[in-house]
């Protein structure tokens, strides 16, 4: 249990080391957006061209007193500090807090890229919170699919400046949320990174079995990247994750000794005597484990030897304890107590607790091998309570971390209610849908069908009427035909009998029409048939009943009106054709009609009685013998 935590404690100090002690914003640098940073170098080199070249004024023109927002130029004023934001820190921060208030002006493909650069140079200044709060804003923000690599550019630069901030739980959460993207942007140093800072959060929270899948990935990047740094960085931290995982498989030491010897000459390449001498304390601790002091001696006087040459305190702290612990194994007690101290001292002195914990187990061991139980129990007492606090450390966030999984758990769980919710209710709706439309189309052609109905319903009775006017009218000259006539004129006259109301008849017979017809011919018979109606219409009251009788023959049905106005409308009538005009018929001649007038008297029961004493009316007309009585008047043609 306790070469356990102390091994994870070496590894957790191990990435600490590396990625964020004296490295925080360059780390950042090495592997955060890549493209737009360009190759420019590793976390020494960045130093050292910092102050190899002064390029502050050569590339940037300061956008001193901003009057105007000129996109063009705000974009070229971005891509020019982009291009040294490696080389002049000072300049960049500078520049990007007088753009900064025109952030939300920018089109969003330049804000991005303007977000990343100003967070950037917060980070590099430590203003880490600025940093965050700024990335954290464009978190939540769903990018459009074309900024998708500056989106993730910026997720990566907030891993990191949380990872910075030692905010575990929120650096896995946007690690998360990251790596769903990782495939669709392809960049081969995100990748890494956030490979790398997942099994360094994962192994700090002791999740090995997470940890384990993202060494794998994180190892099959090492095919792609190229640059030496970013290699040694990536071959560490797999050797370091695959130790913890099979660190007690003594089958499988010689793997490891593999692993760290291939990432110990990646780093060599790469010149990086930090991260070189990390790989050989790792050496030490695997042959240790197998009691093999002389080849772990060997790799530990190498790194000390360095890390005396390059004054790096922290790492000699821990390459005491190793040199402790092979001198305790020699049985060079004073020795082994002498390495302790020293190691214990500098754990103090830079408040580094998995040193502490290291030196004071140490410390503990080494007294009690010299029987000084006092001293023993005094570092084994300090070495619990370093030990304690850690774990409680790591148990809080632990806690923190499963409630935010819990949490993040049950977000998905209802948003997958909610999806289903939504499935379900425009499933729903295509199906009301449907009916409404299948009920629309009943109703249309419901409607259309009683749309129908009626019309047909109004054409056949409006046609019924018209065969009825047909079969009512005389064809020739439209008015009643005979049958039509005597029908409506007995229905009159019954009335007028029934109310004793007035009836008058008039019949009238064309003179001589045969003669007509012969010598102007049947056209001109027809024509003088019509002319006669046309001119007799007009002379009649609304309620008189004008009918062709047959041929020539005439009567008006005149109810309501008696002899003496009968007789006028016979003599207006007889007029009319008397003055009659016939040259439109194509001749000249006179038409005249015999009139015969009537009115009703109590014995006649029916209308037949006076069109029979009409008719005789008529004779007597035409046989130009006046007789006039009580029953009827003859009108002279
Ligand atoms: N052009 C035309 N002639 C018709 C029509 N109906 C009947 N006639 C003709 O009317 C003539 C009637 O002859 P008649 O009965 O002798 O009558 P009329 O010649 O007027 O002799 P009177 O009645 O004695 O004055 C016949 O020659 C029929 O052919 C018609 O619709 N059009």
């Amino acid at each position: 249990m306790l070469a356990k935590n102390r091994l994870r404690a070496k590894v957790s100090i191990f990435i600490f080391n590396v990625l964020f002690l004296g490295f925080v914003s360059p780390s950042l640098l090495i592997f955060t957006s890549a493209t737009a940073i360009g190759n420019h170098g590793s976390l020494h080199q960045s130093g050292s061209m910092a102050s190899e070249s002064n390029l502050s004024g050569m590339v940037v023109d300061a956008p001193v007193g901003i009057t105007h927002v000129n996109m063009a130029q705000i974009e070229a004023w971005v891509s020019q500090l982009e291009s040294i934001r490696l080389m002049d820190l000072e300049q960049v921060a500078v520049e990007t807090d007088k753009l900064l208030p025109l952030l939300h002006q920018m089109p969003l493909v330049l804000q991005y890229r303007f977000v990343l650069l100003k967070a950037q140079s917060w980070a590099m200044n430590g203003e880490m919170k600025s940093a965050q709060k700024l990335l954290q804003t464009y978190l939540d923000k769903t990018p459009p699919e074309s900024l998708i690599a500056e989106y993730v550019n910026l997720l990566v630069l907030l891993a990191g400046v949380y990872s910075d901030l030692d905010e575990v739980v929120n650096t896995l959460q946007v690690l998360n949320q990251i790596v769903p993207y990782l495939e669709r942007v392809d960049d081969v140093n995100n990748e890494a990174y956030v490979y790398m800072l997942m099994v360094e959060m994962l192994s700090r929270m002791t999740r090995d079995q997470a940890a384990q899948q993202y060494t794998g990935k994180l190892y099959a990047t090492l095919n792609k990247v190229i640059k030496p740094i970013r290699r040694c960085y990536i071959s560490t931290i797999h050797a370091n994750a695959v130790t913890n995982l099979i660190e007690h498989d003594i089958n499988q030491r010689d793997h490891l000794v593999r692993l760290f010897t291939d990432a110990y000459h990646e780093c060599e390449l790469a010149n990086d005597n930090g991260t070189k001498s990390i790989n050989l304390r790792s050496l030490t601790h695997i042959y240790l484990l197998d009691n093999r002091l002389i080849s772990a001696k060997k790799s530990i006087d190498e790194a000390y030897q360095m890390a005396l040459a390059d004054n790096n305190t922290s790492e000699l702290g821990f390459i005491y304890v190793h040199l402790a612990d092979i001198a305790k194994r020699e049985g060079k007690l004073i020795k082994a107590e002498k390495y302790a101290l020293q190691s214990f001292e500098i754990a103090t002195e830079l408040g580094t607790s998995i040193l502490l914990i290291d030196a004071s187990l140490m410390l503990s061991d080494t007294y009690e091998a010299l029987d000084n139980t006092t001293l023993a129990l005094f570092y084994r007492k300090a070495y619990e309570a370093a030990s304690l606090t850690r774990m409680q450390d790591i148990k809080g966030q632990l806690t923190v971390f499963e409630s935010a999984k819990l949490q993040l758990l049950d977000r998905e769980r209802q948003l997958d209610l909610l999806e289903r919710e939504k499935a379900l209710y425009l499933a729903m709706k295509k199906m009301t849908d449907r009916t409404q439309t299948q009920m629309h189309l009943w109703m249309t052609l419901l409607i259309g069908c009683i749309c129908f109905l009626i019309i047909w319903v109004f054409i056949s009775v409006r046609q019924k009427g018209r065969y009825q006017v047909l079969a009512q009218s005389d064809p020739l000259t439209g008015i009643y035909n005979r049958s039509a006539g005597e029908y409506v004129g007995k229905i009159l006259y019954r009335q007028a009998r029934k109310e004793q109301r007035q009836f008058s008849l008039v019949s009238f017979d064309i003179d001589d029409f045969k003669n007509i017809n012969d010598r102007f011919g049947h056209g001109t018979g027809d024509w003088v048939l019509k002319k006669i109606v046309a001119e007799i219409n007009p002379l009649l009251g609304l309620n008189d009943i004008f009918v062709r009788m047959g041929g020539e023959e005439f009567m008006i049905l005149l109810p309501d009106i008696n002899e003496a106005a009968a007789w006028e409308k016979a003599a207006a009538c007889r007029l009319a054709l008397a003055s009659m005009n016939t040259q439109y018929s194509g001749h000249q001649f006179s038409v005249t009609a015999s009139f015969g007038v009537t009115q009703a008297i109590a014995p006649d029961h029916q209308l037949d009685t006076l069109v029979e004493r009409a008719d005789e009316a008529i004779y007597f007309s035409q046989m130009k013998v006046i007789k006039s009585d009580d029953d009827f008047t003859c009108v002279y043609s």
